[in-house]
């Protein structure tokens, strides 16, 4: 069984790639197999236009059975405590529109894009399979997909009105539209790095949220997919 694992950025995945160096054996840069098991691990690169291609040539070539995005993440939502993990249950897209003069409008306000239409519900990308191969243990939230981060209490507030999502990130929205879009069974963790705040990041706890990401990923990666 193969299972495809997206991180933004090596530094994210660092420690399980450890893990798997010393558990699994290692086929290829990047491919590990144990028992029936295949991983491939597939640095995307930040933002959404790399995180696409990246994905689309990796489930393609690679024709995973299940897609696991594993990443930090900015929290809108206060009662998400730093370096604690979530899974993303629906994502939104936070700046694909236009400014009409003072006002930010999306691409469904202005009928470019249409609600419903496949692979969206609504608006959103709701990862709606049922049968995951590893435990729901965390909680379920939403997400908003950006890619120029919120960084001024202007922009906070009006995607906050706007959006109302707990957690903010720059691959999401990429990874939910390509495996709906594959109908590949798909799972996102976030780890909460830092508020989503004016930019301050002598407060973020980035060093935090990659431990708990990956001491996460190793304990409930799946075997019996
Ligand atoms: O230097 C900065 O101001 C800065 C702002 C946001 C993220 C970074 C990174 O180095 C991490 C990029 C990576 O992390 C995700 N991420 C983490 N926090 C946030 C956030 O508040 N809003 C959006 N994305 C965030 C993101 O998915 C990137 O892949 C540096």
């Amino acid at each position: 069984m193969r299972l495809l694992i997206a991180a933004a950025t090596t530094f994210e995945l660092e420690h399980f790639q450890h893990f798997l160096d010393q558990k699994f054996a290692k086929t290829a840069e990047h491919h590990y197999c144990k028992d029936n098991l295949e991983v491939y691990v597939c640095i995307t690169g930040i933002g959404m236009m790399q995180a696409a291609f990246a994905l689309a040539a990796a489930i393609g070539e690679f024709r995973p059975h299940f897609a696991l995005q594993a990443g930090v993440a900015g929290a809108f939502n206060r009662d998400l405590a730093l370096g604690s993990l979530v899974i993303v249950r629906a994502e939104l897209l936070g700046d694909l529109g236009v400014e009409d003069h003072g006002t930010y409008q999306d691409m469904f306000d202005i009928g470019l894009m249409q609600e419903g239409r496949q692979p969206f519900a609504g608006r959103q990308l709701v990862n709606s399979f049922q049968d995951f191969p590893l435990k729901l243990n965390l909680p379920f939230v939403t997400s908003l997909t950006v890619n120029t981060v919120s960084g001024s209490s202007a922009t906070i507030h009006k995607r906050t009105e706007k959006y109302g999502c707990d957690v903010e990130s720059m691959e999401g929205a990429a990874f939910h539209y390509a495996c709906l879009m594959k109908k590949l069974p798909f799972l996102q963790v976030r780890s909460i790095s830092n508020y989503v705040e004016p930019r301050d990041k002598s407060k973020w706890k980035m060093k935090e949220a990659i431990r708990s990401l990956n001491d996460w990923m190793i304990e409930n990666l799946p075997t019996d997919l």
